[in-house]
């Protein structure tokens, strides 16, 4: 019988979605473990955000299972995953522009605790303590992923899934950004991550898997890919250090 850290936090079974008529995820197996750190990485149109996706209930599975911690959540709504402990930050999403930063972070904390969401969100990201007075929609484009974040964050998820949290950013708030994931996945929060800039999510993820029109091509160890010929075979360019070369091509 397994223990309760050998459990995974998530584990998708044989999955098969899409939308409509069209199939995007094929038979499509993956497991993120108890405190793990998993890159879901591959071209454009892959079908990672799909994957996410299907995850957190917004589309629904064709076939398959999706479990979260050992329980089976395939045929529950989305707000219930959320109850659960699923937390997805959608690519250039997770806020409500016409609300202050402050309302954006009061609204995902329990009752009573309404302050404590706003300090923890501060102490994750202190430009923001200066801004809760502000519209999160006029922030700017790395302060607005920093308030998503801080507010998946301020649920306190079982399972966090960040799709595409640096694209687009200056790399001093992607540096910053993925400072406060690593500080989280230190505290052992369990993580399924998408990033255009593939070796920045190796970097970060013990695991990887690489997507291709639906189905799982490579399932391993990020070093695995990181330092070996696969990762030009699979994502289609080397990491050369200082370049901006881990972006997947189709
Ligand atoms: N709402 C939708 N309705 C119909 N088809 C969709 C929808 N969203 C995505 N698709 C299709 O599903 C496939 C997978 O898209 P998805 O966004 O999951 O890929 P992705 O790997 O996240 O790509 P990207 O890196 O470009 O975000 C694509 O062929 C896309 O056109």
């Amino acid at each position: 019988m397994n223990s309760v850290t050998d459990t995974p936090a998530l584990e998708v079974r044989r999955l098969t979605t899409g939308y409509g008529e069209s199939t995007v995820l094929r038979d499509l197996s993956l497991t993120v473990p108890a405190g793990g750190v998993v890159a879901l990485l591959g071209p454009n149109g892959a079908g990672k955000t799909t994957l996410l996706r299907a995850v957190s209930g917004l589309l629904p599975a064709q076939s398959g299972q999706v479990l979260m911690g050992g329980r089976t959540i395939t045929n529950i709504r989305a707000h219930e995953r959320a109850r659960a402990g699923v937390c997805h930050v959608p690519e250039g999403g997770g806020i409500f522009p016409s609300l202050t930063v402050r309302e954006n972070l009061v609204m995902q904390a329990i009752p009573g605790g309404e302050a404590e969401a706003t300090e923890r969100a501060v102490a994750a990201f202190p430009i923001l303590g200066d801004r809760l007075r502000q519209r999160a929609g006029t922030l700017s484009g790395g302060q607005r992923r920093m308030l998503a974040i801080a507010a998946a964050h301020v649920r306190n998820p079982a399972l966090l899934l960040v799709d595409e949290a640096s694209l687009g950013l200056a790399p001093i708030v992607v540096e910053e950004i993925f400072d406060f994931l690593r500080r989280l996945a230190a505290d052992r929060a369990a993580i399924l991550i998408v990033d255009q800039f593939a070796v920045r999510a190796l970097e970060f993820a013990q695991s990887a898997y690489v997507l291709r029109k639906g189905e799982i091509v490579f399932d391993g160890g990020a070093e695995d890919l990181l330092g070996s010929d696969l990762f030009s075979h699979y994502l289609g360019a080397p990491p050369i250090p200082g370049a901006d070369l881990g972006r997947p091509r189709p």
